[in-house]
């Protein structure tokens, strides 16, 4: 098991380019499903779940031809429906949680698919309720085997139906828009999630011949065709990298320029970080932080303490609540982070505690970070990483603390961030894999 050493307090500089986006790769990935064409698919990051989907798709039978580190062809026109009720593919499956998004284009192609117990990060219950009345709806019968946790859709015929979702899941949507394209009659998803993930996979089976309206909201209107073609799909810089940038930035005082952010589709996440008291300014398509001695959360405007709080896109993903509660612990001032979606994800605090920081864990959902203004550095600390954003965000306040730091279990970084030991160092952090 690797380790990553950090020698904190040290200032960084310099230039980062984000990957393409985990989420979206994870979707646009399992569409290829869909079409015995090929699709060519830009800008994959080459992270531990990624490339353990496209492992999954290549034993199934898909065609991958690698063309160099980040792009990928794929073609599915032979796909060995038996290999789902094997050992190996339960194994696989369940090794990462995106994979689950592989059901809605087999349902919709081949009539049937099956799913074990998905992996992916540890924050709480994931339900899959979503998926499967979604699938329903559409007239697929639907098991779930709970000794074997083993679920499997089947449908003779589907049409097209109204939909009014439980809530709007993001894998949940993804996988019920994509059984729903090649579904005959018309199909309307109401209480869709529409983060840019979404919004991109619908661009792609666009262009492969689906037709599908309401992009962007949560109502989306599509109508079934008979069958998709191939097509060349770009993903978009990963918005949480570019947050976990941001806020590492802050923290260490540095001053870098996060390239190529695809600005249009941050939604709100930089006004977030202006909110922490962070200076950035959009230069292009770039985002740029100077070197900022301290920076103050702001208020409500009645002078109350702020929340930061996570809500289905346009609101703020809770994918970077954990890097603004480790932005806060060097603010000047309080903020309460409230995570609503998990009942997990803010245990590490623990951690950050141990290293100097002042936060009182209310319950399961809510941290209340009272800044340092950086007049007490965090101190170095033998860390493990939770999961894949608590992970980064101790990887944050290592970087800043005064001292040596390990971090243990850094798999899950791994699964999420490409070479970021590399990247970091190309900015003078002193990170070392051991
Ligand atoms: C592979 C992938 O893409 N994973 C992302 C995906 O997971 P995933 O698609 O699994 O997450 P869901 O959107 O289904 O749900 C996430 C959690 O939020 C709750 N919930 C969801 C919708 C809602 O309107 N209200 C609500 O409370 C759910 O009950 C669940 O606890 O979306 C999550 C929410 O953005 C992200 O954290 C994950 O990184
Ligand atoms: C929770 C996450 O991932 P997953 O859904 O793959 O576990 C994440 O990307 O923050």
């Amino acid at each position: 098991m690797n380790c990553f050493e950090i020698e904190g307090g040290h200032r960084l500089k310099g230039e980062i380019t984000p990957q393409g986006a985990k989420n979206e790769a994870l979707q646009v990935i399992c569409a290829v499903l869909l079409t015995s064409d090929t699709v060519r698919i830009n800008n994959i990051p080459d992270i531990v779940d990624v490339n353990n989907l496209i492992d999954l798709l290549g034993v199934m039978g898909v065609v991958i031809n690698r063309i160099n580190r980040n792009t990928c062809e794929f073609t599915a026109a032979d796909v060995n429906l038996e290999f789902l009720q094997s050992v190996d593919f339960k194994k696989r499956a369940s090794s990462l949680r995106g994979s689950i998004m592989i059901m809605g284009p087999l349902l919709a192609r081949f009539g049937k698919a099956y799913f074990p117990k998905p992996g992916g990060d540890k924050i709480g219950r994931r339900r899959l309720d979503t998926h499967f009345i979604g699938f329903e709806k559409l007239g697929a019968t639907f098991n779930f085997d709970a000794e074997d946790i083993f679920y499997t859709v089947e449908a003779s015929a589907m049409k097209g139906t109204y939909m009014l979702l439980d809530e709007a899941s993001v894998t949940g949507t993804a996988n019920i828009l994509m059984a729903a394209v090649l579904t005959p009659g018309k199909t309307t998803i109401y209480n869709a999630a529409c983060e840019p993930y979404l919004q991109q996979l619908s661009k792609m089976l666009i262009s492969m011949g689906a037709k599908i309206s309401g992009v962007g909201s949560n109502l989306l209107e599509i109508e079934g065709v008979s069958e998709l073609k191939g097509c060349d799909h770009t993903i978009l810089p990963d918005m949480i990298e570019v947050g976990s940038f941001i806020g590492m930035a802050a923290m260490t005082s540095s001053e870098i320029t996060i390239k190529n952010v695809g600005v249009e589709q941050l939604g709100i996440i930089p006004m977030m970080f202006q909110r922490m008291g962070i200076n950035l300014q959009v230069v292009g398509d770039d985002i740029y932080i100077p070197t900022q001695e301290h920076y103050e959360i702001d208020t409500f405007i009645d002078g109350s303490i702020m929340t930061i709080a996570d809500a289905p896109w346009p609101g703020l993903t809770p994918d970077l609540l954990s890097v603004f509660l480790v932005v806060a612990t060097q603010a000047k001032g309080s903020v309460l982070i409230h995570q609503k979606m998990f009942e997990s994800r803010l245990f590490f605090v623990d951690k950050l505690i141990d290293m100097g920081a002042r936060i009182i864990l209310c319950d399961p959902h809510r941290a209340t970070v009272i800044g340092l203004n950086k007049e007490n550095a965090l101190r170095g600390a033998n860390l493990t990483s939770p999961d894949i954003r608590a992970g980064v965000a101790l990887l944050i306040a290592a970087l800043s603390a005064q001292g040596k730091s390990t971090i243990q279990n850094i798999e899950q970084i791994d699964r999420g961030y490409q070479n970021i030991d590399g990247r970091l160092q190309n900015l003078g952090a002193r990170i070392k894999r051991i």
